[in-house]
């Protein structure tokens, strides 16, 4: 798998509605070019809204939804359903070769109870790359719902950064592009300014400290660190609102946030396969 370029590709729900027209061509075109793309999915409001037309109220824990029986039904339809087979539809229509999966089918995501108090929700243990890697090969480009399950056939909820960090890690992906609503990680949240270019892991360890990074933010950097600790050269954090580039280039309209290894930014994207 190491020689042949793979890209996983977060979509966060705070945008999915919303994606730029060209999101979906990016991905075909990278595709095109030899690089193994995965993309992997949350759908936040889309289960908030299902939650709320059944009287249900959302509820976060350190930003995880408490996700009781009945929650975890409503999940299921948003992810694995609606989400999941929409995203499949989008990129199909665009010439893509998707396969829709939730992380149930093939125990692509493997869990375990993360905490009893937040009811179904999942810790990753482990990622069923066999049969990703199946799929890339044969030229499939894999769509994967943020759902586990566990060793004796629960379904659980994942959060969508941490099943894609864990996916990226376990496919020895070189790059993972984070697509949200805002266009990086500001260093002035409470502004909305100062979007940061290219920052190591100790830089973001320092805003989480200072509080500067918060809310949605925080899984997604948790897991870019996680997997920054493996095969995955850099983590692109970039506004799915805009045309996307998911190379990171500078040539390619590249703007955004990269979280780089600790190493330094030159050193590290020197060394990046711009396919
Ligand atoms: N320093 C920061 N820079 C940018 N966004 C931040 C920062 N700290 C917190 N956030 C919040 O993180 C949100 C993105 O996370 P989230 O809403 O969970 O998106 P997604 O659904 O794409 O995973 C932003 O809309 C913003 O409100
Ligand atoms: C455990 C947990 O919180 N799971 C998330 C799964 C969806 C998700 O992560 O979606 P975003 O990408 O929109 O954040 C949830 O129920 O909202």
């Amino acid at each position: 798998m190491a020689d042949v370029p793979s890209v996983v590709i977060k979509i966060g729900g705070s945008v999915l509605e919303r994606l730029h027209p060209s999101f979906y061509e990016a991905c075909v075109s990278l595709n095109k070019r030899g690089v193994r793309v995965t993309v992997v999915h949350g759908g936040g409001p889309v289960i908030n809204r299902l939650l709320e037309r059944s009287g249900i109220r959302p509820r976060f824990v350190r930003g995880l939804r408490v996700t009781d029986a009945e929650t975890l039904s409503w999940v299921q339809m948003a992810l694995a359903g609606l989400v999941n087979k929409d995203l499949a539809a989008r990129l199909q229509g665009a010439g893509a070769s998707a396969v829709g999966l939730s992380g149930v089918d093939g125990r692509l995501i493997q869990v375990r109870q993360k905490d009893p108090s937040l009811g179904y929700v999942g810790e990753v243990t482990g990622v069923g790359a066999d049969l990703l890697s199946s799929l890339l090969e044969k030229g499939w480009m894999p769509v994967v719902a943020s759902l586990g399950v566990d060793e004796a056939g629960q379904i659980y909820n994942v959060n969508a950064d941490t099943a894609a960090g864990a996916i990226a890690r376990a496919l020895g992906a070189s790059r993972m592009v984070m697509v949200t609503d805002v266009p990086g990680i500001y260093a002035s949240p409470e502004k909305k300014e100062g979007v940061l270019r290219t920052v190591t892991p100790a830089v973001v360890r320092g805003l989480i400290q200072s509080g500067k990074i918060s809310g949605g933010m925080l899984p997604k950097v948790s897991a870019a660190l996680s997997c920054l600790k493996g095969p995955v050269q850099e983590v692109l954090i970039v506004d799915g609102e805009k045309p996307i580039s998911l190379d990171g280039t500078e040539e390619d309209g590249w703007n955004g946030t990269r979280i780089v290894q600790e190493e330094g930014a030159d050193h590290v994207v020197s060394h990046i396969p711009t396919v």
